[in-house]
């Protein structure tokens, strides 16, 4: 991970002058998503770059210490050794960026990377993830377990109530505090967009998350109805350049929720590279959060290497 955001004081007079011209970003978005999309090799080395970035998630009830074995199977060795050869990319180390998990199965995955040798982090959502409607008391110490089991990384989820009704002084209070529990472990912050109303209250979010400590803003826990889209992430990377402008600290970006294509993932990399540029485009500063993404991405680089497409189950995992 790149060197941590210690924060600054929170500047409510910044917060209060925020105003965002929602026309502009929607053009903005509509120029990002029609630009051209590399082609042949140079879509087959992007996608290998998408993939070095994702988080490799699952979120579900049902996950137990075998699915969680697989994933990190997975992300270890994301695409088919054979292809990676055809590339002349196997021995490259090509790993999904991370793997992340629910607090309760941090100890799982971290048991598997291990015994696999492998130092890929493990990532946990934290604070009452989804919707963070538990105690701050209890959020704080889900933060602390999952960082004692392992987990070199944590996703938090931002207290809404608190955003939608403006408190910010009590929302980069609790962020925080959250930072403090996460001690050396990076901390990712959600800032959920799909309930935040408007794009201005987006932008004061993202920089309330950055001025509390955050080493990554995310825009979503992939529950809500509204998930990733690019005119929010043009908000929120630029809420990241503007505070980058101010203070020098570089903060990550991570989409996350309903990102399934490998077309997706290429957008995504036009508009880091667009609005941030190629600095922030490797995993210490850039993530995707997708839980289904992969298989897209492996199926694509199946075709490019051998003109056919693969059956979902000649893919492992896939
Ligand atoms: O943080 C990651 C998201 O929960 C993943 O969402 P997804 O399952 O829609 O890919």
């Amino acid at each position: 991970m790149s060197a941590r955001n210690p924060g600054t004081k929170l500047d409510l007079e910044w917060i209060s002058k925020v105003r965002v011209n929602t026309h502009a970003i929607l053009k903005r978005a509509q120029h990002i998503q029609g630009q051209k999309i590399p082609k042949k090799q140079w879509q087959a080395a992007w996608l290998l770059k998408a993939v070095t970035c994702i988080d490799l998630t699952t979120l579900a009830g049902d996950d137990t210490p075998s699915n969680v074995h697989r994933l990190c199977l997975k992300a270890i060795q994301p695409i088919r050794s054979d292809l990676l050869k055809e590339m002349d990319m196997h021995n490259k180390g090509v790993t999904t960026g991370a793997v992340c998990v629910y607090p309760s199965r941090v100890a799982d995955a971290v048991k598997s990377l291990k015994a696999a040798n492998s130092s890929l982090p493990v990532a946990s959502v934290a604070t009452g993830f989804p919707a963070g409607q538990t105690p701050l008391e209890t959020r704080l110490q889900e933060v602390r377990l999952a960082v004692a089991d392992g987990a070199s990384e944590i996703d938090i989820v931002i207290n809404r109530t608190l955003a939608i009704t403006g408190r910010w002084e009590a929302m980069y209070d609790e962020i925080r505090q959250f930072r403090e529990a996460c001690g050396d472990a990076h901390m990712k912050t959600i800032l959920a967009i799909g309930e935040l109303g408007t794009f201005t209250n987006v932008y004061k979010a993202s920089l309330v998350a950055m001025m509390a400590g955050s080493d990554f803003i995310k825009t979503s826990t992939g529950k809500e109805s509204v998930n990733a889209t690019y005119p929010v992430a043009i908000v929120m990377v630029r809420a990241i350049r503007d505070y980058f402008l101010c203070t020098g600290h570089k903060v990550g970006f991570k989409p996350a929720g309903g990102i399934r294509t490998a077309q997706e993932s290429l957008v995504w990399l036009i508009l880091i590279k667009e609005e941030l540029g190629n600095d922030w485009l490797c995993p210490l500063l850039f993530r995707l959060g997708a839980s289904s993404l992969l298989a897209d991405i492996e199926r694509q680089i199946y075709h490019h290497v051998t003109g056919q497409y693969a059956d979902y189950h000649e893919l492992p995992m896939a």
